[in-house]
This record gives C-alpha cells, structure tokens and sequence, in this order.
C-alpha cells in the first residue's frame, strides 16, 4: 500500500516519515530526489542551466540552490518553469523506486513525502493521505530556525503552496505537530498500526 504524506513547508514532513520509517515503513522523499536528479550530467541539470542560465551554478558546476530559489519563490512564472523541468523527472524516479521497493516485498507500506502531492494532483495516486500541519505562526518561527532565509524570503516560500488549511481537507489522516515530538510520535504509531494491518 501507498500513502502520501505531505504538510506545509517546515510543519514536520521529515520529522514525522524518520518516525513512519523507525516503524518499519519504506520512505520516497520527494525533496532528495530532486537533489539527485539536478546532479550535473543529469537530464533536469542540463535543461535548468539552459532555461536559466549559467548564473545559476556555483563554480564547481553543481546548483546554486540558494541562488534558483531566489529567482523561484515569488516569481510564479519562473516556478511553473521549473516544476516543468524537474517533476516528470521526480515521477519517474518515485515509480522507479516504488516498483524496487514492492518487488523487494510486495506487502510493504511505502510512503511518498512530498511536498506537493495535492498541487500536483498526485494525492488521487495514493490509497491514503496523511497531512502533518502546525499553525501559521510556529510554521514561520520553525521555518526561519532551521533554514537560513529572511522573513520575506520565508513568507514567499509559504505563500507558494496551498494553504496548509486547504490541504487539511484532503487528509485521512491528520497528524497535529504543534506539540512535542512524543506527542506527534503517539499519533504516527496509532496510523501505522492501521496503515500496517
Ligand atoms: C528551488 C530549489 C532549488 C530550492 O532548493 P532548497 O535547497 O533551498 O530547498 P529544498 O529543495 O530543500 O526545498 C525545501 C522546501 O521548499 C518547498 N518547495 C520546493 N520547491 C517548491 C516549489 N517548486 N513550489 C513550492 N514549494 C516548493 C518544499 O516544501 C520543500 O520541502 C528546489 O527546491 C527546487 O529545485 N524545487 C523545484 C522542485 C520541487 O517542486 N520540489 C518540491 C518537491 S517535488
Ligand atoms: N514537534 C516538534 N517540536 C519542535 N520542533 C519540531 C517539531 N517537529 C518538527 N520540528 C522542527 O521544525 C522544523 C521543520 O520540520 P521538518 O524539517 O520535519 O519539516 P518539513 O515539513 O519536512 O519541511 P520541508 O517542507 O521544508 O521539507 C525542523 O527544524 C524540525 O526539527
């Protein structure tokens, strides 16, 4: 079986599928896929040097991430651009490795963490949703703890999804992450012993 597991930027994604995964179940992160397919010599590398320039490359050859994402967030038109170049990459290396994954033991529960899995309509491909969601404010104080971003910059990055609200109404499951981790824990353990039966 395949779950989806999605949020918000920075409402515990990560946080939430190392628990799924001590669990026992099999992990696809959508976010290092997409670091591995924008690897140099790589299809999606060679078309985002070519739709934006060699400005955005550190001088090892390797993304400038900080510099693409400046130009991404808050410019929806340069978005749209690049989701055209990287998702069908990220689709195919999901399937890939959910067949890998079903083939090494055809019962496992496999769960996709992606960020996007309602934006892009891939929550209709999945037996259950999960979305993991904090309010507005502790979303913004841990965005800005963890990564290194002005408020702006964080505030354009959660303006560029679906509010996390919206994103309510399509989960089976709701995981509350505003408080400790063992309290989110307590929740993840009760869904997997349904996910798992
Ligand atoms: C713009 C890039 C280079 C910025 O890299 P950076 O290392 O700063 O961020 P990282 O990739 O770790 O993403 C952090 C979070 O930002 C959010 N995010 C990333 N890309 C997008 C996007 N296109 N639209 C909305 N939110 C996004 C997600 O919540 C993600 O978890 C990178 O995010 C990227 O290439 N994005 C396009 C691919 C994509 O859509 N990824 C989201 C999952 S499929
Ligand atoms: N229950 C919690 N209590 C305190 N801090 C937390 C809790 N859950 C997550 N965090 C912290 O909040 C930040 C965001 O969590 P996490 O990285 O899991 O979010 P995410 O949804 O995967 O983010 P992204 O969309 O950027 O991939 C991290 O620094 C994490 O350590």
């Amino acid at each position: 079986m395949i779950a989806g597991l999605t949020g918000s930027i920075a409402t515990g994604k990560s946080t939430v599928s190392a628990l799924f995964e001590a669990l026992g179940a099999v992990i696809i992160d959508a976010d290092k896929i997409v670091r591995q397919v924008q690897q140099p010599g790589q299809r999606a590398y060679e078309d985002i040097v070519e739709a934006f320039g060699e400005e955005i490359l550190l001088p090892d050859g390797a993304l400038d991430r900080a510099k693409l994402g400046a130009l991404v967030f808050g410019n929806d038109a340069n978005r749209q651009k690049l989701n055209g170049i990287v998702h069908p990459r990220v689709r195919e290396e999901r399937d890939r490795q959910t067949q890998e994954a079903l083939k090494q033991n055809p019962r496992a529960v496999i769960i996709w963490d992606i960020p996007l899995l309602i934006e892009t309509g891939m929550h209709n491909q999945v037996d259950k949703v999960i979305v993991v969601y904090v309010d507005a404010e502790t979303q913004f104080s841990r965005l800005l703890s963890r990564d290194e971003l002005s408020e702006e910059a964080a505030k354009q990055r959660i303006a560029s999804q679906m509010p996390i609200e919206e994103k309510k109404q399509y989960a089976d499951y709701l995981i509350d992450n505003r408080g400790t981790l063992a309290e989110t824990e307590e929740q993840v353990r009760k869904i997997w012993e349904e996910l798992a039966e």
